[in-house]
């Protein structure tokens, strides 16, 4: 059996992979036809969010049986042409959720506390500790967009801070909100109560820029907005709009329509840009959401785990 892994993992895989004599070739985030080369003796394919893994890839994987993904989302591959190969595809829902609602935190309170501003001021030599007044998140409202596992995660730091906790997903059964101090409503009720939106549910046909102009009428003034899900879920168009006119407060953004693992951009190092970058109010980072030692090595154990499991159900 030959695996193929083709991001930066945790070494755990590797030690796993050798203690159960898995031969295995490690190319970092190879393009398209790199990897169309380097796959049809492939058996097991590991990998995060990048790079898309489209049917030509898939046509050329003559002796792929499993792909094992370090991520959660798996709207970057082509699920169908997989499910008709008979190939499993197997992600690491939950591991990497505490990572992402840490993050998210640190996404609003730089916001509410300007300190990107702060910084670059300071190191430009100035100190004015008058200009940059900032807010708390303590007794305002979160709004947290898909009530999953990281939505959930976030709902618990929230209220450690002292917010009120808001949740909208219309797939959650409320009989199973273990916390009664989150209340489910609306999506309007969310978007109109709430002074930190923060988004945790997938890409979907049904959730492409379902954040755009009417939505974001419908928020508070000065709502600040985080996006630790996919680029694609907030309509990037209008939210330049919005935060120009002042209507929000802002956004914290860690990923982008158009980048790694959403099918646009295929390697790391590569020139981005995008006009909300314009804007001062318009935080970035490069969906780093996951990427903490912890997390990727808690994905490490399970992708083994889940290694495990396929290769007892095909002895
Ligand atoms: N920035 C990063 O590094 C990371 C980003 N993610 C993204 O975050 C997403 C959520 O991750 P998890 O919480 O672990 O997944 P999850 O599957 O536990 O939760 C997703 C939730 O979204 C809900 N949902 C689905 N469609 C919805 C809709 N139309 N409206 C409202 N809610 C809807 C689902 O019912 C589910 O409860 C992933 O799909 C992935 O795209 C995940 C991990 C890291
Ligand atoms: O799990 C996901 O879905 C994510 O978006 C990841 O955390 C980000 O991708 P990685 O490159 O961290 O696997």
């Amino acid at each position: 059996m030959k695996a193929l892994i083709i991001d930066q993992m945790s070494e755990e895989i590797d030690k796993g992979l050798k203690e159960r004599g898995i031969e295995f070739k490690k190319v970092m985030l190879p393009k398209k036809d790199e990897l169309i080369k380097l796959i049809p003796d492939v058996d097991v394919l590991i990998m995060r969010v990048d790079p898309f893994i489209d049917k030509d890839i898939l046509d050329a994987a003559k002796n792929l049986k499993l792909i094992l993904v370090g991520s959660v989302g798996t709207n970057h591959i082509d699920l169908e042409e997989c499910k008709k190969r008979n190939i499993p595809v197997m992600n690491s829902p939950g591991q990497n959720s505490n990572a992402v609602a840490e993050l998210v935190f640190s996404k609003a309170l730089d916001l509410y506390r300007n300190t990107v501003q702060a910084n670059n001021e300071v190191k430009s030599g100035i100190w004015n500790k008058y200009r940059w007044i900032g807010r708390e998140l303590r007794n305002k409202t979160m709004g947290i967009l898909g009530y999953g596992s990281i939505g959930r995660r976030v709902a618990e730091i929230a209220h450690v801070f002292k917010m009120d906790v808001l949740a909208y997903d219309p797939y959650f059964d409320p009989k199973n909100n273990p916390y009664d101090y989150v209340k489910l409503v609306s999506l309007d009720e969310a978007l109109k109560n709430s002074d930190v939106i923060t988004l945790h549910l997938p890409l979907t046909k049904e959730t492409k820029n379902m954040i755009s102009s009417k939505q974001m009428e419908g928020m508070r003034d000065g709502t600040i907005l985080i996006n630790a899900a996919r680029g694609g879920v907030i309509d990037e168009d209008a939210l330049y709009e919005y935060i120009k006119n002042g209507k929000l407060g802002g956004a914290n953004l860690d990923t982008l329509a158009d980048e790694l693992g959403t099918g646009g951009l295929d390697t790391q190092d590569v020139p981005i840009s995008s006009k909300l970058f314009e804007l001062d109010r318009v935080y970035m980072s490069p969906h780093i959401g996951g990427s903490t030692i912890d997390a990727q090595d808690d994905i490490g154990h399970l992708v083994l785990q889940h290694l495990d499991e396929f290769l007892k159900e095909n002895k």
